[in-house]
Order: C-alpha cells, then structure tokens, then sequence
C-alpha cells in the first residue's frame, strides 16, 4: 500500500494583514486526521490553503513530493477534494447530474460508483442542486467533489445539516476512505463528532496557530475548555 504523505510546511495565511493562519506545519499519512477548533479559529482557511484556494503568503504544501500550489488547476483537482462548509457554496450548475459531472470532465476521472451510492445522491440527479433541503445539498456537494476519487479528501464541518442517515453516510464514506488510502482531513468544532469520526489523529486549532497534538482517547475536556470547544461534559451532563 502506498503511504505519501502531505506535508504542510510553515503555512501562513493572511487577511488584509491580520494572519489567519500562524505557521502551521503538519506531517499527514494516509488515514483520517480531524482537526478540532472554535469558531474563527482557522479550520476553513487551513482546508482551503492546502487546496490552494486561497493564496498563502508563506510556507507549502507538499503531497508526494509534489507541490500543490504549483500544479495547474485541473491537475490539483485530482489530488485534492475541498468539500465546502457552506454547501450551496460550491454549486453552480442548474442540475445534480451537471453538478456531478462537472468534476469528472474537469479531473477526467471515472465517476466513484460507491461514494454515489453511499451519499445516496442518485435519486436527486434530476432536481436543482440551490433548491435541495440543507442535509440534501451537503450530500450532493461531497459528493459532487469526492466522486472524482481524489488521494487527498477535506471535509469541512460534514455533519452539518445531517440526520440519522446522513450521519451514516458520513461514517460510511469515512471506512470506505480508509480502505481505499486516501488522507482525509476533516474539520469539527463539535468534539462529540470525533467519536464517529474515530480519527488516527487530532490537531486542535485556535487563533489560527495548532495548539495540540492528541489523539481521540488522550484529549481531555481541560483542553476543550481551555480552548473554547464545546466539552463532552457538558453534552452528557444536559443528556440526564
Ligand atoms: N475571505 C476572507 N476574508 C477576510 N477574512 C476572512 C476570510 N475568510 C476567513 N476570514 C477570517 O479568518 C478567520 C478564520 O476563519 P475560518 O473560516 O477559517 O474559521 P473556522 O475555524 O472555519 O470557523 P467556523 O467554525 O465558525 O466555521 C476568521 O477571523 C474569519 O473572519
């Protein structure tokens, strides 16, 4: 199996002077990565930085020994699969089947039959994809992304909007990631999404500086606290 990895090297992002992001290095193995922050803490703008869809004013991001930023658009399409925050976001096209096939002619990939299957976005080809329902439009935009089978997968915030069998979907297309290699990162701001997520590893974020390096069973609510994540004790203390 093969084990490249993306490095993220001293990435700096900045927003009309103000830094969004502080020198952030990672080391990232195939496997699933979360990365966990408040909001305004920076998770987007990391996703976005190491799709190059937003321009950086210092540091790289190296998958395989190849430079993201580098590539042309339509080569870093199949490296790396942004999935929006915001569903309708991504959308541009007046049908699901377009919004879908839009990705596949543009990478030219072969259309990833599981992950339509398993986001169970078939039988919406035909509707509008701005007139979906919200848990809707964010099964359709993940996988109007990640049907093009890309090696490097960034989930912002998918549980979002979700219900039960949303969140199934989610779970589902994490294993199936897993399987097939693929480095996934995935950007939560709710801890109590980590336990379905069941990452390799976690990277707390705040004030756009990595703050933690943990993993599910070490983090403690003491950092959750600390860095104004919502703690599991609160979640279980309201549930009795
Ligand atoms: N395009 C932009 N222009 C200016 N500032 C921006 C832009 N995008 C993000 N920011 C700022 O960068 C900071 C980090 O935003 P980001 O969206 O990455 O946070 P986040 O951790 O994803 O938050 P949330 O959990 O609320 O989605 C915020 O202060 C935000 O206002």
């Amino acid at each position: 199996m093969s084990n490249k990895l993306l490095k993220v090297s001293n990435l700096t992002v900045e927003f009309f002077k103000k830094v969004a992001l502080e020198d952030i290095t990672l080391e990232l193995p195939p496997g699933v990565h979360a990365i966990l922050g408040p909001n305004s803490s920076g998770k987007s703008t990391l996703l976005k930085a190491i799709a190059s869809l937003i321009p950086i004013k210092k540091g790289e991001v190296i998958y395989d020994g190849i430079s993201i930023s580098k590539l042309p658009p339509k080569k870093r399409a199949q490296i790396v699969g942004y999935c929006w925050q915001n569903p309708y976001q991504g959308f541009f096209e007046d049908s699901v089947k377009r919004e879908i096939e839009f990705i596949l002619k543009n990478t030219n990939a072969k259309a990833s039959e599981e992950v339509l299957e398993i986001l169970g976005v078939n039988k919406l080809y035909e509707k509008n994809p701005f007139r979906l329902s919200g848990g809707e439009a964010r099964r359709v935009s993940i996988a109007s992304i990640v049907v093009a089978d890309q090696p490097i997968i960034l989930l912002d915030e998918p549980f979002n909007d979700m219900d039960l069998d949303g969140y199934l979907s989610i779970v589902n297309l994490l294993s199936f990631f897993r399987k097939r290699n693929k480095t996934v990162i995935i950007a939560l701001n709710n801890s109590m999404h980590l336990n379905l997520v069941k990452p390799d590893d976690v990277f707390v974020i705040y004030s756009g500086r990595i703050v933690e390096k943990t993993t599910l069973r070490e983090l403690n609510d003491d950092v959750l606290e600390k860095y104004n994540i919502v703690t599991r004790k609160l979640i279980l203390e309201s549930a009795c």
